[in-house]
């Protein structure tokens, strides 16, 4: 059963509630957010089902504004053969904000493409322009031009009331961020402040395109590149390249058992040797980096080395900032 639009359709003036910037018309199952004065951040409809739609809009501060990084930090360009892309302009230390933008369009994963399509179909003329001018990766996959667009330049995963993972947000810069196996940053999505948010998550040199991964980086390479398919195109990251030597390099990562080691510098010694593995793979985006980033925190701590002990802090602190966001943070 298609969710949403059986409903009346929504108002897109705020003639009804003026005063109140947080959203102009919502049935049980359309929201959507207009720029005011006082909440310049662009307009998202986002369809949603009773639940969360209550969910969202009754977080204390709803919604919270978007954040921005306190100097620009990215610029948009050709990225060669991939297309456009996304790059920093200046150095960026991992966990910095890069960007963040209220998405153009919200949707269920799970709802039939013929509602997806409706719902571009009623955004607003600028906003239905953006999206449509977002990458299409042509009929060979099947779908009308609109559902493509949100098929191919969504963020995934997306959760709306910090449970379920089921929503795919289209916005209209996050949309030109290309992929990597050995991703240097990462997307998530800030629900208070309605907002996708990209992140570095290691240091970023000035001029180097920001990547995030479009699928699980961890996987072995038949794995990834089936992932891709949707994509059409075949990664070439020097993780891909290195064919076999890629999925090696995942296979020896895990958090290493500390549970029979009894000497700290030999725990230690395992965790730094991981560390080292997955920066020098580029696969700081693995949770298994963060665990044993994490370790080594109270590990050197037991040891009484205080300064390495805040030196892991810091980074466990960036990572998480990284992955999670300020306000999705887990700790
Ligand atoms: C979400 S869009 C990214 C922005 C896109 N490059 C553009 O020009 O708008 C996804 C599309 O970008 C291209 N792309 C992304 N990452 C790529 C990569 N690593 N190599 C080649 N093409 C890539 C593919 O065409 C893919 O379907």
């Amino acid at each position: 059963m298609p969710l949403g639009l059986r409903h009346p359709p929504p108002s897109r003036g705020n003639a009804t509630r003026p005063s109140d910037p947080r959203l102009t018309f919502a049935t049980v199952h359309l929201l959507i957010t207009l720029p005011t004065p006082t909440n310049p951040d662009g307009t998202c409809l986002a369809l949603l089902d009773r639940t969360t739609y209550k969910q969202l809009v009754c977080q204390t501060s709803y919604p919270c504004p978007v954040s921005r990084p306190r100097f620009p930090a990215h610029h948009i360009r050709s990225a060669g053969a991939a297309g456009i892309g996304l790059f920093a302009v200046r150095n960026l230390a991992a966990g910095e904000l890069v960007l963040a933008e209220r998405p153009l369009l919200v949707v269920p994963a799970a709802a039939p493409e013929e509602d997806w399509e409706a719902c571009v179909a009623r955004l607003p003329p600028a906003a239905h322009r953006s999206l449509m001018a977002l990458s299409d990766v042509g009929p060979q996959n099947g779908g009308r031009p609109a559902a493509r667009r949100v098929r191919t330049n969504s963020m995934r995963g997306v959760s709306l009331s910090g449970k379920e993972q089921d929503y795919l947000a289209v916005g209209a810069l996050m949309g030109r961020v290309n992929h990597s196996c050995t991703p240097n940053a990462v997307v998530h999505f800030d629900s208070r402040a309605l907002a996708l948010e990209l992140r570095a998550l290691r240091n970023v040199g000035a001029g180097e395109e920001l990547r995030i991964s479009y699928c699980n980086a961890g996987a072995p390479l038949a794995i990834r590149r089936a992932g891709l398919e949707l994509y059409r195109f075949v990664c070439n990251c020097h993780s891909c390249a290195s064919g076999q030597a890629g999925d090696a390099v995942r296979a020896r990562i895990r958090v290493p058992d500390l549970q029979f080691i009894t000497s700290p510098a030999a725990k230690i010694e395992r965790c730094l040797s991981q560390v080292m593995q997955l920066e020098r793979a580029g696969l700081e985006v693995l949770a298994a980096y963060g665990t044993c980033v994490a370790l080594l925190v109270g590990l050197y701590k037991r040891l009484g080395d205080f300064d390495k002990a805040a030196y892991y802090r810091a980074r466990t602190d960036a990572w998480g900032l990284a992955m999670y966001g300020d306000a999705n943070r887990r700790d």
